[in-house]
C-alpha cells in the first residue's frame, strides 16, 4: 500500500496499475476510520483491481466551525485498518492540494440538497459535491463507493454524476451497525460513556418505528419517533422525515411510494448523529 499526498503522486501510481488493465475503485472517507469505512473498502478491493481511499477532513462542507476543528484525525490507525484491508493507495492531500484557490464552483441540485441536512447545514452539499467532484477527476475511477448511512448525500452524489456524465459507476453500501444497533459514525468517538447509551436509542426508536409503521399511517409513525426520541435522555431531535427514497421528498401516506426512508439526526450532548432506516423497499 502507498500513502501519497499530491495529486501528481497518486496519478503516477494509478497509472501504473491501470498500463496492467487493473480497474480503480475508490472510497472517499473523511479519516478516523472505523468498521463501516472498511466494508466499502473491503468491497472497493473485491470489485475492482485496486482501492484508493481518500483520507481527507474537506473544510467547504462544515458549517460549523467547532464541527470542524473537533473532527477526529486518526491517519496512523487509519492506514494500519486501510492496509489490512488491501487498499494499494491512501491518498491524503493537505487543504492546499486540494484547494490551491478558493473553489466558487455552485453545484446545486435541489429539491434533493434543500431538504434535511441541506436545510440544517447551509452549503453543505456544496461542499461535498466540490471535494467529491474534485476526487473524481484526479482519480478518475470505474467505481466509487458511498454509505447508506449518508443517505442523502448519496442521492445527491448520484445525481451530480447524472447530470455531470462522469463515467463511472456509484456503488450505495448497507450500514454498518455495532452490536447494539447504533450505525457506525467517526463522530461516535466523541460521546461520552454516558452519551453512548443514550445514544443507542436513536436506532431502537428507528427499529421499532418499522414494526409500529406495518399497522399505522404515516403521521402517525412520524410522531412514534418524535415522542420516543423528546422522552429519550439526552437526546435532542433536529429532524426526522419520511421521505420517498428517491425523490426525499416528504410522503404522506404508505401507498404513494414503493421505496419508504425514515432519516433522522439527533444531537447526543453536542454531538451531531445521523441514522435512517427503510419503511419499504
Ligand atoms: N456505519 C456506516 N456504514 C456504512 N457506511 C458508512 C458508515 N459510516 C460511514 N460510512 C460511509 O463512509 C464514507 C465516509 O464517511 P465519513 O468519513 O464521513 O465517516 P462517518 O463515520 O460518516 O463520519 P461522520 O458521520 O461522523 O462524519 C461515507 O460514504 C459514509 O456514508
Ligand atoms: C464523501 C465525503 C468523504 C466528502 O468529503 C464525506 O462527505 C463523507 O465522508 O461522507
Ligand atoms: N459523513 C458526512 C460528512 C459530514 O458529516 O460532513
Amino acid at each position: 500500500m502507498k500513502i501519497v499526498h499530491t495529486i501528481k503522486d497518486l496519478q503516477a501510481g494509478l497509472s501504473a496499475l491501470r498500463a496492467q488493465g487493473k480497474k480503480v475503485g475508490l472510497v472517499p472517507t473523511m479519516g478516523a476510520l472505523h468498521a463501516g469505512h472498511a466494508s466499502l473498502v473491503k468491497r472497493c478491493v473485491a470489485e475492482n483491481g485496486a482501492a484508493v481511499v481518500s483520507v481527507f477532513v474537506n473544510p467547504t462542507q462544515f458549517n460549523d466551525k467547532n464541527d470542524l476543528e473537533k473532527y477526529p484525525r486518526t491517519l496512523e490507525a487509519d492506514c494500519a485498518l486501510l492496509e489490512a484491508c488491501g487498499a494499494a493507495f491512501v491518498f491524503a492531500p493537505s487543504v492546499a492540494e486540494m484547494y490551491p484557490e478558493p473553489d466558487t464552483r455552485q453545484f446545486s441540485y435541489a429539491p434533493l440538497d434543500t431538504v434535511m441536512e441541506g436545510a440544517f447545514r447551509p452549503g453543505h452539499f456544496n461542499g461535498v459535491c466540490q471535494i467529491v467532484s474534485k476526487l473524481f477527476d484526479a482519480v478518475k475511477p470505474d467505481r466509487a463507493y458511498f454509505g447508506e448511512k449518508d443517505f442523502q448525500q448519496l442521492a445527491i452524489i448520484r445525481e451530480m454524476v447524472r447530470q455531470m456524465n462522469y463515467p463511472l459507476e456509484i456503488v450505495g453500501c448497507p450500514i454498518v451497525r455495532e452490536e447494539d444497533g447504533l450505525a457506525l459514525s467517526s463522530r461516535n468517538a466523541r460521546l461520552s460513556a454516558g452519551e453512548r447509551k443514550n445514544a443507542l436509542k436513536i436506532s431502537q426508536t428507528l427499529f421499532e418505528s418499522r414494526t409500529f409503521a406495518a399497522s399505522h399511517t404515516v403521521a402517525e409513525t412520524q410522531k412514534f419517533v418524535e415522542d420516543a426520541i423528546a422522552a429519550a435522555p439526552g437526546l435532542r431531535l433536529e429532524y426526522f422525515e419520511l421521505v420517498d427514497g428517491n425523490t426525499l421528498q416528504r410522503i404522506a401516506n404508505w401507498e404513494e411510494t414503493a421505496y419508504a426512508v425514515g432519516c433522522i439526526t439527533v444531537f447526543c450532548g453536542e454531538v451531531r448523529l445521523i441514522d435512517n432506516v427503510k419503511y419499504k423497499e
